[in-house]
Parts: C-alpha cells; sequence; structure tokens
C-alpha cells in the first residue's frame, strides 16, 4: 500500500512555479531521499505532504487521504523542521518525558527519556532548556522528540542540519531502524552519505519530477 502520494503537483507561490508535475509513490518501510539544488522544491513537497502548503494542482494523499492536518493525523506523522517549537519552562528530558506520558506504555524501550538521551548524545544536557542547547543539539533533540512516540510516517527536512559526521553515522543506523520496524521516512537531504547509509531511494528532484 502507497503511504504518500503525489500526482501532478504544481505548486505556485506568488510569480514562483515552485513544483510542476511533480509525481511521487512512497510504499511502506521505504526511506526516500529527496535530493537536488537549492530551492528546487524539497522542503515544499515535504510541506505539501505535511498539509502545510496548499497545492495549486494536483493530488496529495497520505494513508489514502489528502492530509487533514488534525490530530489524528499528526498522531501518525512526525515532522522535523528547522522552526520546531519548544516550551521555554520544561527542559530536554521534561521535552521527552511529556512525550512519552501521553504515549505510554512505550511500545519500544528505545522510546524511553533516558535511551533517547543516550542515543542522541544529550545525557549531560539533559537538565538545559532547549533554547541554551546548540544548533545541532536542538537538531537532535528534534529528532529525538519524534522518535518518542509511535508513528508511521517521518517527514524530515533538512535533518542532517547542524549534525556532526559521527552522529550522521548514528542517526542513519536509527532512521534505518525506523524503516526496518515497518515506518516510513521521506526526508529532504544534501546528504549524499545519510541517503546511502540509509539506503534510501533517492529522488533527484528537478522541474517535473517523476518517481
Ligand atoms: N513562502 C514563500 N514565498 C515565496 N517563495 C517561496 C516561499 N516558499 C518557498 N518559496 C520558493 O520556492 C522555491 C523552493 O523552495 P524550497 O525551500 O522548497 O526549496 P528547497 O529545495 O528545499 O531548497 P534548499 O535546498 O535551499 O532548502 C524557492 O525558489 C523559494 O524561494
Amino acid at each position: 500500500m502507497s503511504i504518500a502520494v503525489a500526482k501532478g503537483v504544481r505548486v505556485v507561490v506568488g510569480a514562483t512555479t515552485v513544483l510542476d508535475h511533480t509525481d511521487l509513490d512512497v510504499a511502506r518501510g521505504e526511506i526516500v531521499a529527496l535530493m537536488g539544488e537549492n530551492g528546487i522544491g524539497k522542503s515544499t513537497l515535504i510541506r505539501c505532504l505535511a498539509g502545510l502548503q496548499r497545492t495549486t494542482e494536483g493530488v496529495i494523499l497520505v494513508f489514502g487521504a489528502p492530509p487533514s492536518g488534525d490530530a489524528a493525523f499528526w498522531r501518525d506523522v512526525g515532522l522535523v523542521t528547522d522552526d520546531q517549537a519548544w516550551y521555554p519552562w520544561l527542559t530536554v528530558r521534561e521535552h521527552l518525558e511529556l512525550i512519552r506520558k501521553i504515549h505510554e506504555p512505550a511500545d519500544d524501550p528505545r522510546m524511553e527519556p533516558d535511551a533517547l538521551l543516550e542515543a542522541f548524545g544529550l545525557l549531560d544536557r539533559a537538565d538545559a532548556a532547549p533554547a541554551t542547547l546548540s544548533t545541532g543539539q536542538r537538531q537532535r533533540l528534534s529528532i529525538a522528540s519524534v522518535l518518542a512516540r509511535p508513528s508511521r510516517l517521518l517527514l524530515l527536512d533538512e535533518p542532517e542540519h547542524g549534525l556532526d559526521a559521527d552522529f550522521r553515522e548514528r542517526l542513519a543506523v536509527m532512521l534505518g531502524n525506523y524503516a526496518s520496524d515497518g515506518g516510513t521516512l521521506i526526508m529532504a537531504t544534501h546528504d549524499r552519505e545519510l541517503a546511502s547509509a540509509t539506503e534510501a531511494r533517492v529522488i533527484a528532484l528537478e522541474a517535473g519530477t517523476r518517481a
């Protein structure tokens, strides 16, 4: 079954045609890397799949229906972009505990806050406020936060943003595990090594993409 489909998608923003005749069909358990030059429309396609960007023409289907944007949709979908919002009064650990609390019992011990802090190299920043983290540490927390709850589809916009080479290798393993556990992952990325380490199906976006 297709988890995410784009058919004949055209997005016009102002005077710019951002996407044109873009097609995509992603099956359950796939990892897809959307690649291509700056401004080609990778983030826009991710936003379309998340229901955050309206298409001018064409159809987007996620789990067989247009992305609804309601809570039930977001229960199944994890989105990571570079504009994550954090509660200023909660620490790094408390963010993960809050997510865990809502979704307990944990389906998987890897979702527990301590396991995530360890896996994401954030143990020594566990009591810090997210705003005081470095760019890469905040990116780690963003990704840890989507992996702290069950989901069926991850939409990641440049997950490598700010991450050092060692951690990108660890991330590739975690994303691979997500997919081998039955999750589906679509990421916009410039990182060829991440795409190759996750054995992603690479879709090179260009004007009029069919994949
Ligand atoms: N809100 C907006 N208003 C005007 N133009 C926009 C808007 N959002 C995106 N665009 C334009 O759409 C095009 C595609 O942008 P997008 O961010 O999707 O590209 P990208 O492939 O993700 O680029 P990058 O690799 O730089 O992240 C760009 O030309 C951008 O200027």
